[in-house]
C-alpha cells in the first residue's frame, strides 16, 4: 500500500510535499565553508575554519557575551572582512543583483561610538536649551538624506512612532528617539539584506515590541527582506526568529532553535528574579523608620519643563535622601534625562523651578561646577563625547575633573582608578584604548569614571547598555559590597530585570512626565 503522495513526508526533516518543494527552491543567503575570516591589518584570522550556511528564509539571531565575536560575525556576513581561501564565502542569493555586497547588505550598528555621530559639533547642554530654534538638522532632514519620497518617510516614521518628532532638531531627540530615527533611516535604505547590531538597546518596552513587529513584517512577508539580529543574551527573543547562534571567544558554541535556546536560559533568569525580589524586600524593611532621618540630597517641588508648548515634565515632586538607591523609570521621551539634567546643573530651567540640591536651593549662588564636583554621572550622551583614542586610564581619570579631556593624574588618583577597575573585574585594562574595547567595556570604564572622586550622588543613566550578564553581575556586586552607605544612587533603565537588587526604590515618569509615581519596591 502506498500512502497518498500529499500525506507522505520527504527528506531528513520529514517535510510535507509542499514544504519539501519550497525547501528545495529556497536559496542560500550566505555560505561560509571552512573560511578563515581576517580583519584588515591583523595577521591571524579572527574566525578560523568558520562553517555556516544561512538559507534565505531563515530568521537568524546572533547572541553571546561581550567580546564573543557577535559584531565581527555580523560584519563578516555583510562581506566587510576578507576571507581565505578565496571562494570560501559565498552569497548565492545576491549574485544576480546589481551592485556590490555593501550596496545590497546594510549592517547598522547601534553601539555608542562618538566617531559614528556628529555630536561633537554640539555642546552638551544644547539639548536642554529649549529656546534654540530647530534650524539645525531636523529629524526630517536626516531621513531625507537617505530617501527623498515624503510618503515613504511618513510611512516609516509612523511605524516607528516618530511622526510628531519630524520637525525637531536631531540633537534634541531623546536617546531612544535617536535610535528609532537611525532604524528608520536604515529601513528607508531598502536593502536586500538587513543586519541590525543591538537595535533594541535604549528602547523602552513598547518600542522594542513595535520594532520587532516591524522587522517581522519586513522579514516574513512574501518576497521579504532577510533580517539578521545581533542581540545580548538577555534581550527579548523575537517570536518570528527561527534560528539562534551563540558565540563565545570567537567561536560558534551553540546553534539551535529559539525554543531550545529559551529553555536553556529560562531557569537561570527565573531564579535570579526571585532572589532579587527577596533581597530588595529585606533591604527595605531594614531601613524602615530610619529613612526620614536622613538628609535630603534632591528635593523637587512641582517641577515643570515646557518646550514649544509641549509639557515634558508636569508638576513633578520628588525627594531623594542620602543613601537612597533609586531606579528612575519611564518610556522613551518621558523626560528622565531632562529630569537628571536638573540634578547635574545642566538645565537652564532649573532656576525657574523649586529645586534644592544637597540642602541648598538652586540659584542661590553656587556654580554648575560646585554641583558637578559632588555628582558622578554616566549617560549614553556623555559616552558620545569620549575620544576613542583615549586609554581606559585617561578616560576614567577625567572623572576627577568633571570633563572629557585627559589630564595628568597623581599616583594616588591612578591607584584609585586601578582599585576600581579591579573591583569591577577589569584589572589590567588601564592602557587599552577605548577604540579597542567593546561598547560594554567602554561603559564600564565610564562607570569607574563616575566613581573616582567618591561622589555623594551617583547618577547612572542607562548604565547597562552594551553590558552582558557577567558585567552586570560585576556592577551589582560592586553596589552591594563597595558603595558607601552615605552615597546616593539614581539609575535609569528600560529593563526591569536589570535593576540591581541593591536598588530598592522606583520613581516612574509617564509619557510626557505626567503620572509620576513613587514606589518602595
Ligand atoms: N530642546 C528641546 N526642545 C524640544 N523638545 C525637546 C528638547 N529637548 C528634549 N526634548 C524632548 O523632550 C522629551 C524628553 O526627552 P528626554 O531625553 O528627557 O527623555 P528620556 O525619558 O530620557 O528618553 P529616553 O528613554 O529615550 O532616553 C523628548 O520627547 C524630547 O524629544
Amino acid at each position: 500500500m502506498f500512502r497518498p503522495i500529499l500525506s507522505r513526508t520527504f527528506g531528513p526533516r520529514n517535510l510535507t510535499l509542499s514544504q519539501f518543494l519550497r525547501h528545495q527552491s529556497t536559496k542560500t543567503l550566505v555560505k561560509f565553508d571552512n573560511a578563515d575570516v581576517h580583519r584588515f591589518g591583523i595577521k591571524d584570522p579572527v574566525f578560523k575554519n568558520l562553517s555556516l550556511t544561512i538559507p534565505e528564509n531563515q530568521h537568524l539571531v546572533i547572541t553571546g557575551p561581550i567580546n564573543a565575536g557577535k559584531t565581527t560575525l555580523a560584519e563578516a556576513l555583510a562581506g566587510q572582512h576578507s576571507v581565505k581561501p578565496t571562494g570560501a564565502a559565498k552569497w548565492p542569493l545576491l549574485e544576480s543583483l546589481p551592485g556590490t555586497l555593501s550596496d545590497q547588505i546594510h549592517l547598522v550598528s547601534f553601539q555608542e561610538n562618538s566617531a559614528m555621530f556628529s555630536y561633537g559639533q554640539h555642546y552638551y547642554q544644547e539639548r536642554f536649551n529649549f529656546s534654540d530654534p530647530d534650524n539645525d538638522l531636523t529629524l526630517s532632514d536626516y531621513l531625507k538624506s537617505r530617501e527623498k519620497s515624503d510618503s515613504k518617510i511618513a510611512k516609516v516614521a509612523e511605524t516607528l512612532d516618530l511622526t510628531h518628532l519630524l520637525p525637531l532638531s536631531f540633537v534634541k531627540l531623546s536617546n531612544g528617539q535617536t535610535r528609532r530615527a537611525r532604524i528608520a533611516r536604515a529601513l528607508l535604505g531598502n536593502p536586500a539584506v538587513l543586519i541590525l547590531d543591538e537595535p533594541l538597546m535604549g528602547l523602552d518596552i513598547e518600542h522594542r515590541k513595535k520594532l520587532l513587529d516591524t522587522l517581522e513584517n519586513l522579514a516574513t512577508k512574501p518576497g521579504g527582506t532577510p533580517v539578521v539580529l545581533v542581540q545580548r543574551p538577555q534581550d527579548e527573543m523575537p517570536e518570528w526568529a527561527t534560528r539562534v547562534i551563540c558565540l563565545d571567544g570567537m567561536n560558534i558554541v551553540w546553534d539551535g532553535t529559539p525554543t531550545d535556546y529559551l529553555q536553556r536560559i529560562l531557569p537561570q533568569t527565573t531564579k535570579e528574579a526571585a532572589e532579587r525580589q527577596k533581597y530588595r524586600q529585606e533591604a527595605l524593611s531594614k531601613e524602615e523608620g530610619t529613612r526620614d532621618l536622613r538628609a535630603p540630597v534632591v528635593e523637587l517641588k512641582s517641577v515643570n519643563v515646557i518646550y514649544n508648548k509641549r509639557k515634558i515634565l508636569d508638576d513633578i515632586s520628588w525627594t531623594v535622601r542620602q543613601g537612597d538607591r533609586w531606579a528612575l523609570l519611564g518610556p522613551n521621551g518621558s523626560g528622565k534625562t531632562t529630569l537628571l539634567s536638573f540634578l547635574t546643573g545642566d538645565h537652564p530651567q532649573a532656576y525657574s523651578n523649586e529645586l534644592s540640591l544637597f540642602g541648598r536651593r538652586r540659584g542661590t549662588g553656587e556654580s554648575i561646577w560646585d554641583i558637578k564636583a559632588r555628582v558622578g554621572l554616566v549617560s549614553p550622551e556623555i559616552h558620545l563625547y569620549f575620544n576613542q583614542r583615549m586609554s581606559a586610564l585617561e578616560a576614567a581619570g577625567t572623572g576627577f575633573f568633571d570633563g572629557v579631556v585627559p589630564r595628568s593624574l597623581s599616583a594616588e588618583q591612578t591607584s584609585t582608578i586601578e582599585r576600581l577597575f579591579g573591583e569591577f573585574g577589569m584589572s589590567g585594562v588601564e592602557n587599552r584604548k577605548l577604540q579597542e574595547m567593546s561598547t560594554g567595556e567602554q561603559r564600564l570604564v565610564l562607570l569607574v569614571r563616575s566613581l573616582v572622586k567618591r561622589p555623594e550622588l551617583i547618577i547612572w543613566d542607562e548604565p547597562f547598555q552594551g553590558l552582558d550578564l557577567g558585567m552586570i553581575h560585576n556592577v551589582n556586586t560592586w553596589l552591594e559590597n563597595h558603595m558607601k552607605p552615605e552615597q546616593t544612587l539614581i539609575m535609569v533603565t528600560h529593563h526591569e530585570e536589570e535593576i540591581p537588587r541593591a536598588v530598592t526604590r522606583r520613581f516612574k515618569l509617564g509619557a510626557g512626565g505626567v503620572d509620576a509615581n513613587e514606589t518602595g519596591s
